[in-house]
């Protein structure tokens, strides 16, 4: 069977194609910017024993239906097409950010899961729209098959309620339920149990630290999340792309009180304007690592200040484990940023980490160890893939 695993963003549709049983990833694609005049789609696809072929299609796509759309299109369109008709698509697998506590587990979307996605969307006001909308279209572009929802926040369900709980009045958590959620549960999932498999430890004390546009740590012992830094919504924890991370509460007091900021313009600024683009004006980690190389001064600040709050949260994981194993590196910024994972791992012999420079610095496929054989934690690459995470899920639950 084809299962179509979507990834719907506030700008961009992330999409993969898997034939199942096999696991056999067929195509996959971005499509970026949509609503603006820069919209483009990158589609590649994967053939036996031949490299992938890359095509980019520059397109005026207005909203996430047109983007869609034209994935369908792309699907189909023959020759190069991978299937002959939408029909073929038995299991769409969407990625929803927020599930809080109605979701600890994969779930097929009916019209009530789609009434409680609704209902987050001012917790995650990022992504749950988005992947409402990618729902909607979904189930309108594919009628016949099933729409499934992994929810970010499931995996980290595990997390126990000392954890979860924040210091407030009980009656803020029994009413309405404000506690601790944490967020890319399946990249942390997906890439903790490659490496206990690479470990050969089941049970291996993993810090593992997702670092794309947002940013997250966690606590995972035997495939179990223990502790996580993002919170009630996506914002706490790591500095992130446009995301300030951990703040002390008095700020946004005094934002809406003293200087005049509404709720609305506090969300934008911590959503939108902090983290790094608040830091140095970009908020993607190539454009820093750029000016960094110029010599930029607020550039060389904002790596500081990234790398410090990572090692800060290894430092408190390690105490939540009571011993580290490894650490693993994981999305767009760990997989590929060789300064900030020597930042993080400078001075961290007390905890067990000595890292390999030069296998630092290789752009090497797959997992790898860049950690000294002397190392008593091994410090690890591991490519994310919440596409295939998800497509397995959906699969269990189907089976
Ligand atoms: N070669 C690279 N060096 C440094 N950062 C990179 C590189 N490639 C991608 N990134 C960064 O990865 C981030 C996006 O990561 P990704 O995991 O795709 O995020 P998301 O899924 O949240 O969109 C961006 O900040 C981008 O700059
Ligand atoms: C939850 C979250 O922050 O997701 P993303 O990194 O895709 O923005
Ligand atoms: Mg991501």
């Amino acid at each position: 069977m084809n299962i179509l695993v979507v990834n719907s963003g506030s700008s961009s549709i992330k999409y993969q194609l898997f034939r199942w049983p096999a696991e056999q990833p067929v195509c996959s694609g971005l499509v970026e910017r949509i609503g603006s005049a820069q919209a483009r789609i990158t589609h590649r696809v994967f053939a036996a024993a031949v490299p992938p072929t890359e095509q980019h299609h520059p397109q005026p796509l207005p909203d996430h239906e047109a983007g869609l759309r034209e994935v369908v299109r792309l699907l189909t369109e023959q020759p190069g097409g991978v299937i002959q008709d939408p029909a073929e698509i038995a299991v769409v697998g969407h990625r929803v950010v927020h599930g809080d506590e109605a979701f600890a587990a994969t779930t097929l979307i009916t019209a009530e899961v789609k009434a409680e996605i609704q209902r987050l969307f001012a917790l995650a006001p990022l992504h749950n729209p988005a992947n409402y909308r990618g729902i909607e279209v979904a189930e309108c572009l594919f009628p016949q098959a099933r729409q499934v929802a992994v929810f970010d926040t499931a995996f980290h369900q595990t997390l126990p309620e000392h954890v979860f709980r924040y210091a407030l009045p009980t009656a803020l958590y029994t009413g309405p339920r404000i506690r601790k959620y944490g967020f890319h549960g399946t990249s942390h999932q997906y890439v903790a149990a490659q490496a206990a498999a690479y470990l050969g430890q089941p049970d291996a004390r993993l810090v593992t630290i997702h670092l794309g546009n947002g940013c997250s740590m966690a606590a995972v012992r035997g495939g179990r999340s223990l502790d996580t830094s993002m919170g009630f919504g996506p914002l706490s924890g790591l500095v992130m792309g446009t995301r300030s991370g951990d703040l002390d509460p008095s700020v946004v007091l005094h934002l809406l009180g003293p200087l005049g900021y509404s709720a609305e313009q506090v969300s934008t600024l911590l959503n939108q304007e902090s983290g790094m683009r608040g830091l140095t004006g970009f908020g993607d980690m190539r454009d820093i690592g750029q000016a960094l190389a110029a010599g930029d001064a607020r550039a060389e600040l904002a790596y500081n200040i990234y790398a410090y709050r990572i090692r800060h949260y290894i430092g408190a994981y390690a105490a939540v484990l009571n011993g580290l194993d490894a650490i693993v590196f994981t999305a767009g910024v760990g997989e590929n940023d060789a300064l900030v994972r020597a930042r993080v791992c400078r001075d961290m012999e007390f905890f067990g980490l000595l890292l390999n420079e030069a296998k630092n610095q290789e752009r090497l496929p797959g997992l790898h160890d860049i950690s000294q054989p002397e190392s008593r934690a091994r410090i690890l690459v591991v490519p994310t893939n919440e596409e295939l995470e998800i497509a397995r899920q959906c699969a269990e639950l189907l089976a």
